[in-house]
């Protein structure tokens, strides 16, 4: 199968939503060449709503048990950003119970050189590395390769994952590692070669995954995946000019997760791509990342891209009529609470359910009494 491209352009990526099929998407979801959307750089960019792709995925004109498996998966992701919602920071612990059986800190090295010889394994890391997108269930394949055979401890790998994937969304990514690991569910994901054969086109044989279930739970590391390396992820952002802002109007504040370009797009303001480096320097993103996310801005007319921090921009409106409560205008997010000035709600797509349940399927009966 050949790389997923991402475009950046806006009627091109509105093409995308609409090209949706929820019915081959139940069938064939887990296959790695199956009816996926792709669509997750441009949710978790914030360039589209999960509650405009449902509009989408409900306007199709199918029966609503044909949807609800698509709608389910959207919902997933809207689950883990009410959990960071709650938790702040603490996404960054487990978030349940210890990660059971941990060797040490690290990342396994055959991992991010993708040569744990598992040949699937190693395509999808390959594509990361090209595409900057990992399938579903190879990022499950290589969570549970990293933490439950490898016996690394769930944070570093997923800083690594998070640093080269388009998508790359903290609530996402780290509870995604932490049910792999069982630190945040019952108990370890395992798979064996045969299904991973089975859902990557793949017949290889004869490799250390190529076991029974019960096998591959109690079998030794495989020499393979000893060797650990301590990853320092650094993002390289631009250098940018200092923005011109006009002082009478508002400042609308866009950043890698805000990226909608019909939010207040008729309104008179300043628009600025803020890319923060104490941002990037909690969460650090390749540079293939960050030039997605300029590009994904050009959508916006009268954009400009500033790399520094918010409290820089507050300082333009020194001496201006205009109180800095009204002057900056963002969404609310979580990783920005340290933005001054009016926040805009997030278009969730359950606004009903709020807060942080138990289990995603407590979590999904209560969305689908709002269907
Ligand atoms: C270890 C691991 C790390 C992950 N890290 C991220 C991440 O950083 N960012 C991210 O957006 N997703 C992450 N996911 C979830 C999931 O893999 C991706 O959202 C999905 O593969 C994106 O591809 P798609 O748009 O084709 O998804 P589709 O299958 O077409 O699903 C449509 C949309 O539903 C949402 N969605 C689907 N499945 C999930 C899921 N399991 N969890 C959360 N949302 C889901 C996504 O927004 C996705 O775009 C991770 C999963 C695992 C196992």
């Amino acid at each position: 199968m050949s790389e997923p491209k991402f475009t950046t352009d806006y009627n091109l990526i509105l093409e995308k939503v609409a090209e949706i099929n929820p019915v081959e998407y139940a069938k064939t979801r887990n296959f790695i060449d199956g009816a996926v959307s792709h669509l997750s750089p441009y949710i978790s960019r914030g360039v589209i709503s999960l509650k405009q792709v449902k509009q989408e995925a409900s306007n199709k004109g199918l029966e609503p048990y044909q949807i609800e498996k698509f709608l389910q998966e959207l919902a997933w992701r809207e689950y883990y950003q009410r959990i960071w919602q709650v938790r702040g920071d603490a996404i960054w612990n487990d978030l349940r119970q210890p990660q059971p059986d941990v060797l040490h800190n690290k990342m396994v090295k055959a991992v991010v050189e993708a040569r744990t010889n598992i040949t699937a394994i190693d395509a999808g890391i390959n594509k990361l590395y090209e595409s900057g997108y990992m399938h579903n269930h190879v990022r499950m394949y290589v969570a549970s390769i990293v933490c439950n055979i490898g016996k690394a401890y769930w944070l570093q790998p997923s800083k690594w994952l998070y640093y080269n994937l388009l998508d790359g969304d903290v609530a996402s990514n780290n509870a995604s590692w932490q049910w792999v690991a069982a630190a945040f569910s019952d108990k370890k994901y395992y798979f064996n070669q045969e299904n991973l054969n089975k859902y990557t086109g793949s017949d290889q044989r004869n490799t250390f995954m190529d076991k029974s279930y019960e096998d591959v739970a109690t079998m030794e590391i495989p020499d393979v995946l000893l060797e650990t390396i301590d990853l320092k992820l650094e993002t390289i952002l631009p250098e940018t000019e200092k923005p011109t802002i006009d002082t009478s109007k508002p400042t609308i504040i866009y950043n890698s997760y805000n990226l909608d370009p019909q939010w207040r797009k008729d309104e008179d303001a300043n628009r600025i791509l803020l890319l923060e480096p104490s941002h990037f320097s909690k969460y650090p993103v390749s540079e293939r990342v960050i030039q997605f996310v300029i590009d994904l801005s050009k959508n916006i007319p009268g954009i400009q891209v500033f790399v520094g921090e918010i409290s820089e921009l507050v300082t333009f409106y020194d001496g201006s009529e205009l109180n800095i409560e009204k002057a900056i205008i963002s969404k609310n997010h979580v990783a920005f609470k340290h933005y001054p000035g009016i926040k805009d709600d997030y278009e969730w797509m359950f606004p009903e359910v709020t807060g942080e349940y138990s289990s995603f399927f407590k979590y999904w009966k209560r969305c689908k009494a709002y269907l």
